[in-house]
């Protein structure tokens, strides 16, 4: 633990990069390629400005939402992330923590590095549990069912990374996982063994492809799940069609945090055609870049109903456990206040496209 806790989350963020382990540096905090996707996340956010309107009557305002049938103290959602007993040995059981203390709902990757069980009994505001397609549709649902059996009241399927990205700086830093952080929860799950290739036999599309979804089996799993699923990786208005017509129960706007391929464009840029294309059907979240208060604003203006940290929730806890995540979501939903009051925004739902100036 620190002596003192950094200011700001930039401070957070700069701190884990240089406190780090090179290699874990690399892992948790670059991007797919050269990085260009995950600067882009952020440099598009800037690219938004506000309109601030001045002289309301701000008294009762509240950063409150609905969102699947409970209601949020706000709208900062923590990330699925991966493998978190790399940056502390209580891992996800510490963001956990961290998330119940300000009333942040969570999501547990389902590489999490701790038992569902344990975690949710750390903190009861991790109540959605992410999970990739598991080869087949009975070994996705059988995972899904162990998530509803410990507590958790929404799925996330993440579509958007059938297969790992590669990222120079991970590559460069000779990262590789160890044993000791393994995804738990999946043990029993049954993992694809590949037969050796042929000559001129391609692994991805030859093996890997054989156990991919498709839309068909993902309308299944809508179906057939124990819970709610929401679809995280939807890039285009297309694609979220079609996960609507599938019945998802909400979409993430995402790239992964620019971490699975380099040419993809920023989530806020997106943003706006997934929400004309779903026209109110589902919420529509977002990740990808978010490190202030303003950035939550503007991703609410372009039509976000929430967003999700990744990066900020990894160097909260890299930095302070806990503790750390707790004063990052804290930072966070502090800024969005002081933003919605400079800005004469009483609630989340008075934060519309007026309020921005954007190119996208
Ligand atoms: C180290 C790391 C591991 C991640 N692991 C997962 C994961 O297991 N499942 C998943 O759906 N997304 C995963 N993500 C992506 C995050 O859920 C989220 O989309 C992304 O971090 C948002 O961008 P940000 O880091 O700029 O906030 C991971 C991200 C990071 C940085
Ligand atoms: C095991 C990985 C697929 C976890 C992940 O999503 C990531 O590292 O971005």
């Amino acid at each position: 633990m620190p002596d003192t806790l950094p200011p700001t989350l930039p401070d957070y963020m700069s701190r884990a990069a240089t406190g780090l382990a090179p290699d874990l540096a690399a892992y948790f905090l670059s991007g797919a390629g050269g990085g260009a996707a995950e600067e882009a996340n952020g440099g598009d956010l800037a690219r938004v400005t506000l309109r601030p309107r001045a002289l309301r009557d701000m008294r009762g305002g509240h950063t409150r939402l609905d969102l699947l049938g409970r209601t949020l103290n706000h709208p900062v959602i923590v990330a699925p992330f991966a493998y978190q007993t790399l940056l502390t040995p209580e891992g996800e059981v510490a963001t956990a923590r961290g998330a119940e203390a300000q009333g942040a709902l969570m999501v547990l990757s389902a590489q999490s590095t701790r038992a569902m069980a344990d975690v949710r009994a750390a903190g009861a505001t991790c109540m959605w549990f992410q999970l990739y397609w598991q080869s087949t549709l009975a070994n996705t649902l059988a995972l899904a069912e162990r998530a509803a059996n410990a507590g958790f009241s929404a799925l996330i399927l993440t579509v958007d990374a059938p297969v790992q990205g590669v990222r120079d700086a991970e590559i460069r830093s000779g990262f590789r996982l160890s044993q000791c952080h393994r995804a738990i929860n999946l043990d029993g799950i049954p993992q694809p063994a590949f037969a050796p290739l042929r000559e001129g036999e391609s692994l991805l599309f030859d093996r890997v492809a054989h156990v991919l979804p498709d839309w068909k089996d993902i309308a299944a799993f809508c179906r057939d799940a124990p819970l709610p699923v929401i679809l995280k990786g939807i890039m285009t208005g297309e694609d979220a069609r079609d996960a609507v017509a599938c019945g998802a129960a909400g979409l993430v706007v995402s790239n992964h945090g620019g971490r699975v391929l380099e040419a993809l464009p920023s989530t806020i840029s997106v943003l706006p055609e997934v929400v004309r294309a779903v026209d109110g059907a589902v919420p529509v979240l977002m990740d990808g870049g978010i490190r202030r208060g303003w950035d939550v604003f503007r991703a609410l203006a372009l039509g976000a109903r929430a967003v999700l940290v990744g990066r900020p929730a990894a160097c909260g806890l890299s930095v302070a456990g806990a503790l750390g995540v707790s004063h990052v979501l804290r930072l966070l939903r502090d800024e969005l206040e002081s933003t919605m009051l400079l800005t004469g925004c009483r609630t989340l739902a008075e934060i519309t496209r007026d309020r921005v100036r954007a190119p996208f």
